[in-house]
């Protein structure tokens, strides 16, 4: 699983989170994660299972977190919005800081057997 660490300036500073962002007008989440992973990673994905969308109330404002598998169709993903990125086994994703909001996600991947998954 691709983590990615958020910037020492930006709010939820230094925690970690998936590759992502917010929906434009007229955007299914689908087509917003692929167009985010574009922009951030420069790599195209394919859009897998919803995993799940959770419901946060930070500081700055209430996000609604939809999550999704996704793998790479092409490309290696690029550092240029996060400080770091790691690849980690689902096991091992425990160890990092996540933001609040990923943590249901975060349970859900650990205890799903990637081996199963399937991506259209
Ligand atoms: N992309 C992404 N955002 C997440 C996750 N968990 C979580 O709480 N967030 C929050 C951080 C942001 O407030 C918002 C997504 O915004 P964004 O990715 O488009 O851009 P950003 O961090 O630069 O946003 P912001 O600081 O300007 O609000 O959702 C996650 O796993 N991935």
């Amino acid at each position: 699983m691709l983590c990615a660490q958020r910037g020492e300036t930006k709010t939820l500073a230094r925690m970690w989170e998936f590759p992502g962002g917010k929906i434009e007008n007229g955007e299914t989440n689908e087509q917003a994660l692929t167009r985010e992973i574009k922009e951030e990673m420069h790599c195209e994905v394919v859009i897998g299972e919803h995993i799940t969308t959770t419901t946060y109330e930070y500081e700055f404002g209430t996000v609604h977190l939809a999550t999704y598998f996704a793998k790479i169709k092409t490309g290696t993903p690029l550092l240029t919005e996060h400080i770091q990125i790691k690849w980690l086994h689902p096991l091992e994703m425990d160890e990092l800081q996540w933001a609040p909001a990923d943590i249901p996600a975060v349970k859900i991947i650990s205890e799903t057997n990637i081996a199963t998954l399937t991506f259209n």
